[in-house]
C-alpha cells in the first residue's frame, strides 16, 4: 500500500484529509496557453496587440484567447500570491492547480507559493490536449506513459522531488486522438495502481465527457474517484446531463466568474452565466447528486485576476455562497460541494 494511503498530498507534503478546509479543485496559478490562441476578429488586431488597459478591459474579458500577453499567467507570480493571501483571508484552505505537461507546469513555483501563503496546493500529474504533445510523447506507449505518470506521482515531477497528488488536467480533443486515448488509458493503469484522484478536460462537444469516461472504465480506471471539469460549457440539456451523471464521476462546474456573450472555442455554445451555474447546481441537488458536485474559476488567463479587473480566487467564497444560500441551497450542501466533497476525492484509496 502506497505511504499515500489515506492521505492527500500537496506540494509540501502529505497532510490529513481534514487539513483542507474549503476547496477549489480546478485552477491554475502559473501556465502558458497559448496553445489555444483564436486570431483576433477582422478590425480587432490593434486591440490584441495593445497592452492590457482600463479602457479595453471590455473587449478582453469578452476575446481573453485573442490577446497574446493575457496567455501569460506564468508572468503573475507576485499577482497570484496576492490573491492567495486573500483567499486564505475569505476562508479558502486549498487549491488544486491543474497544470499538467503542455502548459508549463512550474512546481518550484507552486512550492513556493505554498509555503509563502499558507495556501495547500496540490499539483497535477500527466498531459493537457494533443496539439501540446510532443512527438516524444506520441511515440510513447501506454506502459511508458503509465510509468511517467505513476513516477511524477511517487517520486515528483520535471525532474524535482515535488509529487503530484492528482492526475489531471488530463486534456482531451473533440474527437479525442489517438495520443489522447493512450493517455488517457495511462491515467486509468496509473490510478489502478496508486488509488489517486483522477480530473479530465473534456473536448467541446456534449458528446466528449461520456466517451473520455468511457474510455476512463474500459481501461479499468475508477469512475467515482474521477473529476469531469468544465461542465458548464459542455453538457446544456437537463436530461443529458442527468444521463450523463448516472455515470458516477464528480460533477464540475469550474469557470464561475466567466461572463461571455460568445465562447470564443465553441460559437455555437451559450456559456452558462453565474446565475445559471447555481441555478444547475440546485438541480443537480434536488435530483440527489449533492454529493458529486466541485465547483471553482478555472482561473487561467491574466484577465481573470483583480490585478486586471477580473474576479480572482475568492469570487465563489465572497459572491456565489451567499448567491447560492439565497437560492434553497443549504449550508449544509455548501459545506458538502467545498469542504467534504474535495475531501473524499482528494484522499488516496
Ligand atoms: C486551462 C483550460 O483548459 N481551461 C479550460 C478552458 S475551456 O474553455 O473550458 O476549454
Amino acid at each position: 500500500m502506497p505511504e499515500q494511503s489515506g492521505k492527500v498530498q500537496t506540494v509540501l507534503g502529505l497532510i490529513e484529509p481534514d487539513q483542507l478546509g474549503r476547496t477549489m479543485t480546478h485552477e491554475h496559478l502559473t501556465m502558458t496557453f497559448e496553445c489555444s490562441h483564436v486570431p483576433p476578429a477582422p478590425g480587432d488586431e490593434g486591440l490584441a496587440a495593445a497592452s492590457i488597459a482600463m479602457k479595453h478591459l471590455h473587449w478582453l474579458q469578452q476575446n481573453p484567447y485573442s490577446h497574446h500577453e493575457n496567455l501569460l499567467l506564468n508572468q503573475e507570480i507576485e499577482a497570484v500570491k496576492e490573491e492567495l493571501l486573500c483567499y486564505r483571508k475569505a476562508g479558502g484552505g486549498s487549491i488544486v492547480e491543474n497544470t499538467t505537461t503542455g502548459i508549463t507546469r512550474n512546481l518550484p513555483v507552486l512550492r513556493q507559493l505554498a509555503k509563502e501563503t499558507g495556501v495547500h496546493i496540490i499539483a497535477g500529474a500527466g498531459y493537457y490536449v494533443d496539439v501540446t504533445h510532443s512527438d516524444e510523447t506520441r511515440k510513447m506507449t501506454v506502459e511508458k506513459l503509465t510509468d511517467i505518470i505513476v513516477n511524477e506521482v511517487l517520486h515528483g515531477a520535471d525532474g524535482t522531488d515535488i509529487r503530484c497528488g492528482v492526475i489531471g488536467e488530463i486534456g482531451t480533443s473533440w474527437p479525442i486522438t489517438e495520443s489522447e486515448k493512450k493517455v488517457l488509458r495511462a491515467t486509468a493503469h496509473a490510478q489502478t495502481q496508486l488509488g489517486c484522484p483522477v480530473i479530465i478536460h473534456p473536448g467541446r462537444n456534449k458528446a466528449a465527457p461520456g466517451e473520455a469516461i468511457r474510455i476512463l472504465q474500459e481501461a479499468g480506471g475508477d469512475i467515482s474517484k474521477t473529476v469531469m471539469s468544465h461542465l458548464d460549457r459542455s453538457i446544456f440539456d437537463p436530461r443529458e446531463l442527468l444521463e450523463f451523471a448516472k455515470m458516477g464521476s464528480y460533477l464540475e462546474y469550474d469557470l464561475f466568474g466567466t461572463e461571455v456573450l460568445n465562447y470564443q472555442f465553441n460559437l455555437d455554445v451559450d456559456m452558462l452565466s453565474d446565475s445559471q451555474r447555481v441555478q444547475t447546481l440546485a438541480f443537480l441537488i434536488r435530483e440527489g447528486y449533492e454529493d458529486r458536485i466541485l465547483v471553482a474559476h478555472d482561473i487561467h488567463t491574466k484577465h481573470r485576476l483583480t490585478k486586471y479587473g477580473g474576479h480572482g480566487f475568492s469570487h465563489i467564497l465572497k459572491n456565489i455562497v451567499p448567491k447560492m444560500l439565497s437560492r434553497g441551497i443549504t449550508q449544509n450542501q455548501v459545506d458538502k460541494i467545498l469542504i467534504e466533497n474535495p475531501k473524499q476525492w482528494l484522499t488516496f484509496k
